[in-house]
């Protein structure tokens, strides 16, 4: 018979973490009455991770009828207070401070500190920000990346697609997305001379970033902390190696028309090469994480709903492209698909981290830690849009009467794609122009697409697309949990070409 006590289960290294585990969810779960909520859960240890993980959005809309707005969800090694609804989108976004609820210490905090240091450079993110805006937003710098964007995948990207039998869709956008950033960062010879490398290295540091052993033990600890560590080395090292270069060399400089020399001519200063490198590094994420996954979403419910992509290939018949760029004045049906594929895909969570515990208007305690609105969850209510799950453009083009619901959605912070308020991105004319004056239209006028049937499983997704994102692996806007494959076949005739018959 043993002769162990009722502790004897505990005294091993696995029964000490069970015992630890316990005793911290003990303390959490004693809180004072104005604290927020916690989600509710069944699963005592594992607090709301299996149910949150598959799908977010899904988790929290639940949980909001359950709970309310407020709600704090324990993702084990993350405890964050979700705070959903559109009010809590324009007080996290527009009307909190950064030194109270902060994005760039949750980004640096998220990379275990190896992305967007140059973020919280005092003074640096100021610069950066007005620098992207001068750089790569202003009408003249955008109308000439799409020119160079444009031409790119009409004379390389989209004819190699036509030539293999089929193409996977979020692998092909991110390709050519991630070549036209660089190329606009740093020019087509560094891309020519580098792209391919870094395209391999944000392949990995993608997945690692999410990893959440990332952030549990410290990054030699992990392989998901160790890749993130190589990945982010190297990625520095080459643009280090660039701003040296480009530095010895202002003349060059002057003559180039990316965002890399621009910088420096506006500054000039050897003193900041760590500032760009660190700038660059986060940038090419950053740029890199939305537009993608957004371009291949809206293809894949075009074609997978003959009445929209006929809507589409109507409204690019009717604006053939002027030197390869469509008139998108005259293209709301494009601009409708772009928002529509936001509402239902584009920032799941928003994140940002409480310096502080915060006391709300209401009263209410927000504790100090991580903070997220997820304005998926506020764009599939049904008490703001109509049959919320269905993917239907037709829902943001201009009523007969001209009402925009665009415009009212955006201002009452119950749409907000493109975030809003301080952190408003800065890529949003870009994105416009690339994928609506570009892209979609480019790629539809020229080829015929279809989707690979064994390559979808039918009625999975919103809205039966064939293909769940992938909310795990979700930094930024998800890509599928499989790819979804298409076959690209040139038209003889461009649909834009045909004589329009009314
Ligand atoms: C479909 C495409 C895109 C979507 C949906 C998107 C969405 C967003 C959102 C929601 C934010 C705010 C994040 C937050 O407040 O937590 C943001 C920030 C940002 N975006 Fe985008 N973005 C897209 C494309 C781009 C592109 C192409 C660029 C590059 C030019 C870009 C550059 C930025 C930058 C620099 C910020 C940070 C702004 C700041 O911190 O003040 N984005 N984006």
């Amino acid at each position: 018979m043993s002769s162990g006590g009722w502790f004897q289960p505990f005294i091993s290294p696995v029964g000490i973490l069970v015992l630890a585990l316990i005793v911290t969810r003990l303390c959490w779960i004693r809180k004072p009455a104005n604290v927020a909520p916690w989600a509710k859960s069944r699963h005592y240890l594992l607090g709301h991770l299996l149910a949150y993980i598959p799908d977010p959005v899904k988790f929290l809309g639940e949980q909001r009828r359950l709970v309310g707005d407020v709600i704090r969800v324990d993702l084990l090694i993350m405890k964050v207070t979700f705070l959903i609804g559109a009010d809590w989108n324009r007080w996290v976004l527009a009307e909190s401070d950064e030194s109270d609820v902060s994005l760039y210490y949750a980004v640096s905090f998220f990379s275990c500190g190896l992305l967007a240091r140059g973020f919280q450079t005092s003074g640096w993110i100021y610069h950066t920000l007005k620098s992207i805006r001068v750089g790569s937003n202003g009408p003249k710098r955008i109308e000439e990346i799409t020119r160079e964007f444009t031409t790119t995948a009409r004379e390389r990207f989209f004819p190699e697609w036509a030539d293999q039998s089929k193409i996977p869709l979020f692998a092909s956008c991110f390709s050519i997305f991630f070549d036209s950033n660089v190329t606009t960062f740093f020019g087509r010879r560094f891309v020519d001379a580098h792209g391919s490398e870094l395209k391999c290295i944000f392949t990995t540091m993608k997945p690692a970033l999410m990893n959440p052993l990332s952030r549990m033990v410290p990054w030699w600890a992990s392989p998901s902390g160790r890749a993130l560590k190589k990945g982010s080395r190297r990625m520095k090292g080459i643009i280090e190696a660039e701003v040296v270069e480009r530095l010895r060399d202002l003349d060059a400089c002057r003559e180039g028309k990316d965002y890399l020399s621009s910088l420096i001519i506006a500054n000039q200063t050897e003193g900041y090469v760590e500032d760009y490198t660190e700038h660059f590094s986060t940038f090419i994420i950053i740029a890199q994480v939305n537009i993608d996954a957004t371009c291949a979403w809206a293809l894949l419910h075009l074609l997978r709903n003959p009445e929209h992509l006929m809507a589409f290939e109507d409204e690019v018949k009717a604006n053939p492209p002027v030197d390869g760029i469509y008139p998108i004045e005259n293209m709301p049906f494009g601009e409708a698909c772009l928002r529509e594929t936001g509402r239902l895909y584009n920032n799941s969570v928003m994140l940002r981290y409480a310096q502080h515990d915060i006391q709300t208007p209401s009263g209410l305690i927000l504790p100090k830690g991580w903070i997220a609105t997820s304005p998926v969850t506020v764009q599939m209510d049904p008490d703001l849009y109509y049959k919320p799950g269905k993917w239907n453009p037709r829902r943001f083009l201009p009523s007969t009467a001209g009402e925009d619901l665009h415009a009212s959605r955006f201002r009452n912070y119950e749409f907000v794609q493109f975030g809003a308020g301080k952190n408003v991105c800065s890529g949003i004319k870009l994105t416009h122009s690339l994928l609506r004056t570009s892209f979609w239209p480019a790629l539809l006028d020229n080829y015929q697409l279809e989707v690979v049937p064994n390559s979808i499983v039918e009625g999975e997704g919103t809205d039966g697309v064939g293909i769940m994102p992938n909310h795990a692996e979700n930094l930024g806007t998800a890509f599928g949990v499989t790819e979804p494959y298409v076959k690209v076949t040139k038209r003889e005739v461009p649909l834009s070409s045909m004589v329009h018959v009314e």
